[in-house]
């Protein structure tokens, strides 16, 4: 498979080199917009570069009918648009706040655990994200996910907050240090106890293989997805 990098950053280096241990061709490694030219024909582009640029990028690439995998945050607000233009170009759309395998069953174990907690009002849920502090965005992504995954599952909560909450938004903490991969928590506190769901990346790998594995996923196929579908939809 011809692999174009659009973002050739910390995440675009160690995705190209598992690519490539995978027999992947890598045909475009990018720190800038990409053109048809400099993206080289690739049957797959794998974004992860900016919140400012991912949008203009995903576009290109989705207009010229190239299926995009797309791992980076803090633009998600624009996200309908692209899944439809992701339909009308005929081609396809993959984003994934998150791509490790372990991020991915902590998604489902923090559904099921939201689910369990709804009756109990003695526990106050809280939500705490820890990154780098090169990270760009704050709340994570994968800490957004993280309160959709509750909110939609407990009707206690309608919306998410940063820091101070009000009685119906959840809370996420963000705290920025040093090179810290990306370590999440989930807290549920009484007055007596707490429940504590916690995961922690040791590096950066488990997320460049989802997203290779993901590109693998997604050829061929037409539409919008997640990795729900790649991972649990078999
Ligand atoms: N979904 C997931 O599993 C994960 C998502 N992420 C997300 O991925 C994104 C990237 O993370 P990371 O690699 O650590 O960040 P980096 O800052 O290390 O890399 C981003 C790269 O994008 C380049 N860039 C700048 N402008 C453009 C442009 N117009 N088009 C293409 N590339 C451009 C930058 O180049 P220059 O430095 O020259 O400006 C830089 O090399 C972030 O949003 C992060 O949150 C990160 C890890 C996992
Ligand atoms: O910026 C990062 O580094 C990461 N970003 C993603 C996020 O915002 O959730 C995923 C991972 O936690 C690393």
């Amino acid at each position: 498979m011809k692999i174009a990098l659009v973002g050739y950053g910390k995440m675009g280096k160690i995705i190209g080199e598992i690519a490539t241990k995978r027999g992947h061709e890598i045909v475009a490694q990018l720190n800038e917009t990409p053109t048809l030219e400099n993206l080289n024909n690739p049957d797959v582009a794998i974004e992860f570069s900016n919140p400012e640029v991912a949008f203009d990028n995903i576009k290109f690439c989705l207009e010229n009918q190239i299926p995009v995998i797309c791992g980076t945050t803090g633009w998600l607000d624009q996200k309908p648009e692209i899944e439809k233009m992701a339909v009308e170009n005929n081609t396809a759309f993959l984003y994934g706040s998150n791509f490790s395998l372990g991020v991915n069953l902590f998604f489902a174990l923090n559904e099921k655990l939201a689910d369990l907690m709804k009756n109990f009002s003695e526990y106050q849920v809280q939500l705490e994200e820890i990154h780098h502090t090169q990270k760009k965005d704050a709340p994570s992504g994968t800490a957004i996910t993280l309160a959709e995954g509750i909110i939609n599952n407990d009707p206690r909560f309608d919306a998410w907050k940063q820091e101070e909450t009000k009685d119906s938004e959840l809370g996420i903490f963000s705290v920025r240090e040093d090179e810290v991969p990306g370590t999440h928590s989930v807290f549920y506190k009484s007055e007596v106890d707490e429940i504590e769901i916690k995961h922690t990346a040791f590096n950066r790998n488990g997320f460049a293989v989802g997203a290779v594995i993901a590109a693998e996923w997604i050829q061929g196929k037409r539409g919008n997805f997640s990795m729900k579908d790649v991972l649990f939809d078999k």
